[in-house]
């Protein structure tokens, strides 16, 4: 059976209402596929604490996770990744590149011209059905 691993993904959105999207490095799988930050949850962890500790690895800074978006399950050629996506806002610090090729913030309306991970379709598409259902977020 294929492996499976079970990835969160954090929707950052900040005061202007952009989202942080992050780009895959050469070293990376999917390399140069635009993502949301986040990773693996270990043993042990739930979704929360997997989130604030990927971004603090990652970001270099502290978040507050907040609703939860979607979970998608997505066969790769070698590893099925369910990823679950929430909202999140910073609460410490400005995120800083420490693995992925660039970051950069994007208004929603800019988003899809990204290529992203074809794991995060599903979320991008809810961003931007229910933007208006949102408010709270953008
Ligand atoms: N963090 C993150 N990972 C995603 C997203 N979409 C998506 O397909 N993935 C995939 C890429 C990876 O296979 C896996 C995330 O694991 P990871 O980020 O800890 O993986 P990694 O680069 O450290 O390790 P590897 O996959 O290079 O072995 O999920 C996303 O939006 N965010």
């Amino acid at each position: 059976m294929m492996k499976q691993i079970d990835v969160v993904g954090a929707v950052i959105v900040n005061e202007n209402k952009e989202v942080l999207c992050a780009l895959r490095s050469e070293s990376m799988s999917l390399s140069n596929y635009w993502e949301f930050p986040g990773g693996k949850v270990e043993k042990g962890e739930d979704h929360k604490e997997a989130l604030v500790r990927e971004i603090k690895e990652e970001l270099l800074c502290d978040i507050q996770v907040g609703d939860f978006i979607t979970e998608t399950l997505h066969e790769y050629p070698n590893i099925k990744v369910k990823l679950t996506t929430y909202f999140a806002q910073i609460i410490k610090g400005t995120p800083i590149a420490t693995e992925h090729e660039k970051i950069k913030w994007t208004p929603l309306k800019d988003i899809r011209s990204l290529k992203w991970a074809p794991a995060d379709i599903p979320t991008i598409d809810l961003l931007l059905e229910t933007e208006s259902c949102n408010k709270k977020y953008f």
